[in-house]
């Protein structure tokens, strides 16, 4: 997908935004600031920005066929559920197709005979993006369309979501103030500050980015690799992450890509080469740089091969373990 978009008139904050993803990446992360322009840029993808000068292809169409999913879910009131999908399928290229495959991706199966106005919000929101995958578009945006969804049932939505568009080459936007969502998730993800993207590609280097050219929260590393074989004690899956095992919630198969988001604020750094913590992950890495966030605290940089984590300590720990930049350390973090 590639778009350029440009707004620039009075009494409105000017946006422009130029971005072009990779063929392969079928969802797009975006986030930044309240009142960074994540809104009107979606408004403007999808043609509801008037006075906007817009060019958005996927590599499915020249002129997609774009839906906007809002966070508010604007669902017709009077309807029910299945009357609001029906109704949502008279436009997709089939309106003769089930509508099952949309409400078991948003979980929401089991709510068709509800009146739409008997909704909860979350509830709402499923129905909301079922509807519109109901229509069939080459490019969905979804504007902090999920926030009222728990977060187990989010992220199983988000993850349905990305396989289905990988099997149909539908291309999603997800704007999301849920950074960990969209590090686990994105293909590729974008950071808009005051109407400008200032960084977009892949998510390692935009958290990067994020974590050290902004003063935005919290600090996040991605670790990825491959899981190994499982051990069918523990509900955890064991990946290799530079050539090392780290632990990550839930299962995956043989050699399935597993990734584990890491809160700086998370990781404790010493220099024993034995774990005897209850912190099951245990990271051995260099220090590359220490930077001071405050009188209280530092952000230390560390990496591993091509990995780079960040860990948030105190200046006293740095002391009392007298850390200095190139040091070898052991970096231990939860199972996240
Ligand atoms: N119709 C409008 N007229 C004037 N200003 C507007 C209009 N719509 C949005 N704005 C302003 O444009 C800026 C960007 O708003 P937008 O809603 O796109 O931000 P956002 O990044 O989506 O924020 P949030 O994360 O809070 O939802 C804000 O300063 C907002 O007040």
């Amino acid at each position: 997908m590639e778009f350029k978009v440009r707004l620039n008139t009075q009494g409105r904050p000017p946006l422009e935004a130029t971005a072009a993803f990779s063929a392969q990446s079928v969802l797009l992360g975006l986030t930044g600031p309240s009142g960074a322009g994540k809104t009107t840029l979606l408004r403007a993808l999808a043609g509801l920005e008037k006075c906007a000068q817009v060019n958005v292809s996927s590599y499915r169409r020249s002129s997609p066929r774009i839906m906007m999913v809002f966070s508010e879910p604007c669902l017709f009131p009077h309807l029910s559920v299945e009357e609001n999908l029906i109704l949502a399928r008279q436009y997709s290229a089939d309106s003769g197709a089930s509508l099952t495959t949309y409400t078991a991706l948003c979980h929401c199966e089991h709510l068709l005979g509800r009146a739409a106005v008997s909704l909860s919000s979350g509830e709402a929101q499923r129905v909301a993006l079922a509807r519109a995958l109901a229509s069939q578009p080459d490019i969905l945006l979804i504007d902090e369309g999920m926030g009222a969804i728990d977060s187990a049932t989010r992220r199983a939505i988000i993850s349905g979501l990305k396989q289905y568009a990988t099997k149909t080459q539908l291309q999603v936007v997800l704007v999301s103030h849920d950074i960990s969502d969209l590090a686990l998730y994105a293909d590729e993800l974008a950071l808009l500050e005051a109407g400008s993207l200032v960084c977009a590609g892949q998510v390692a280097r935009v958290l990067g980015h994020y974590a050290t050219e902004t003063s935005l929260v919290p600090c996040l590393s991605l670790l990825e690799g491959k899981a190994t074989d499982p051990d069918p004690r523990y509900p955890y899956h064991r990946f290799l992450c530079e050539g090392q095992v780290l632990y990550a919630h839930s299962r995956a198969s043989f050699e399935e890509h597993v990734r584990l988001v890491v809160d700086a604020r998370q990781v404790s750094l010493d220099k024993m080469d034995v774990n005897q913590s209850t912190l099951v992950n245990a990271f051995a890495c260099q220090i590359v740089s220490m930077d001071t966030l405050s009188d209280a605290e530092l952000r230390v940089t560390l990496r591993q091969g091509d990995t780079t984590l960040y860990a948030i300590i105190s200046h006293l720990s740095r002391d009392r373990l007298g850390l200095t930049a190139g040091d070898a350390v052991t970096a231990r973090f939860k199972l996240c």
